[in-house]
């Protein structure tokens, strides 16, 4: 009945891509799905234990027949290898950056394939593997840990002001931290990897002087004063659209260079066919004056590193090491651009969250009635206060975000807002509390 809705040709080739992560249930379900396929007259290409990003890179080879990159592991890591170390040069270090980082893999699939990197990379990077998979997958480690928690992954040594990063346990985030003498965590999140990637890309934009339009893409978790910096700072555009990378995506394909990135840490640079054809043949012209040749080299060269398909920790960390080496910067200078604003996240367990119904890029509530105006309220007498309420698309919560002047102040706003949703919505459990 399905095929007949959908016009499905039973005669056509179905080829279907199956990768597993590090979960226990993952064989048993991988080898559910082969089984299904295979029944119904697919073809399984199984990829075995890979990255989420790994496996949209495949199929996205597969079908562009081999054009985009080529359909392997070996494809993917030789690839994007490849042109980092063509950006980097011959100089690993430069300036105040240092080719060296902490890695936490979140027990997860990310770190055995950071491991496989580190064969391809050689000497261009030194990479510091912890939380490489003996422990817990998640636990109190990973990209979601510490934005969430605001606090360092356990299991990855304190070392004063070293530049670390988070990645998620399918390793499609990404998020960077250090922490300081006062052994506080600096948190450098999807915003600041948006901002950090869209003032390079947008100065080798001018450089190469192809017209092309570059844009950002955020939700409504974008820390204000990222906002902020990429309007006034950057003068770039940039769009608020829902929650979930595929909604970012799809305004990213607006524009020639579309970049995209959630708070968490979930996103990518997409370069559309316009825009990479004219990189392409312009990087062939020697007749170029060279200052322009060589920053439409470097567009290209990014091409190939970045993984445009989704969300990839590690094909992200190739280019943001990149970035911070071309700029000559420590983890501490890449975080002076701006500063962030205090920011907390709640969440709160309803009878129904489906009574919340939201719009404006779901920083406004229409339902029920009077929480907006409540809500209102309460950021009308915070500085630099903001606050919204939506409905989690993958867990059975209501999730509260505030930001304001100070970190009591986004504390005090989450909290009000919260115990708002509790009562005007039908909370259930205890009241909201500072978690
Ligand atoms: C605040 C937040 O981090 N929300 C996450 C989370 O969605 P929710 O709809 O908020 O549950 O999971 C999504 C899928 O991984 C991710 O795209 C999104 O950013």
């Amino acid at each position: 009945m399905l095929a007949e809705a959908e016009s499905i040709d039973w005669e056509a080739r179905a080829l279907i891509c199956v990768g597993q992560d590090t979960r226990p249930s993952s064989p048993d379900l991988a080898q559910a799905a082969i089984t299904g396929i295979t029944v119904m007259g697919g073809e399984v290409k199984d990829y075995g234990v890979v990255t989420t990003p790994m496996l949209h890179y495949f199929v996205a080879s597969i079908n562009t027949d081999g054009i985009y990159a080529e359909a392997t592991e070996d494809g993917y890591f030789k690839k994007m290898t490849t042109a980092f170390k063509k950006l980097r040069g011959d100089k690993p270090s430069n300036g105040n950056y240092v080719p060296s980082i902490l890695f936490d893999g979140a027990n997860g699939v990310g770190a055995l394939k950071m491991k496989v990197c580190l064969s391809y990379l050689g000497d261009s990077l030194q990479v510091q593997l912890y939380n490489d998979g003996n422990g817990k997958l998640n636990h109190l480690c990973g990209a979601d840990y510490v934005k969430v928690q605001q606090c360092a992954p356990h299991g990855v040594p304190r070392i004063t002001n070293a530049r670390c990063v988070s990645v998620d346990g399918d390793a499609d985030r990404i998020v960077y931290y250090y922490t300081d003498e006062c052994d506080k965590l600096h948190l450098l999140d999807g915003d600041r990897i948006a901002t950090l990637v869209a003032d390079y890309l947008m100065e080798l934009v001018q450089k190469s002087n192809l017209g092309l339009q570059l844009g950002l893409v955020q939700t409504a978790y974008a820390n204000g004063s990222s906002t902020n910096y990429i309007s006034k700072t950057l003068k770039a555009p940039v769009a608020c659209v829902p929650t979930g990378v595929k909604h970012l995506h799809q305004k990213a394909l607006e524009y020639d260079i579309g970049i995209y990135f959630e708070a968490n840490g979930h996103g990518t640079v997409i370069f559309s066919d316009f825009a990479t054809k004219r990189i392409c043949c312009a990087a062939e012209e020697p007749s170029l004056p060279k200052k322009q040749l060589c920053a439409i080299r470097t567009l290209a060269a990014i091409i190939e590193a970045i993984n445009q398909t989704v969300g990839d920790a590690i094909s992200d960390l190739l280019i943001l090491e990149t970035v911070l080496h071309a700029r000559g910067w420590s983890i501490q200078d890449w975080e002076a651009a701006y500063t962030d604003l205090p920011n907390r996240q709640l969440k709160v367990t309803l009878k129904d969250r489906r009574v919340i119904e939201t719009t404006d890029a779901e920083r406004k509530s229409v339902a029920p009635p009077g929480l907006q105006d409540q809500i209102n309220l309460f950021v009308r007498n915070v500085p630099n206060g903001r606050a919204f309420v939506r409905p989690s698309g993958t867990e059975d919560i209501v999730r509260v975000y505030a930001e304001a002047d100070t970190q009591a102040n986004a504390d005090q706003l989450a909290l009000q807002v919260a115990s708002a949703v509790y009562q005007l919505a039908g909370g259930v459990g205890s009241p909201p509390a500072l978690e």
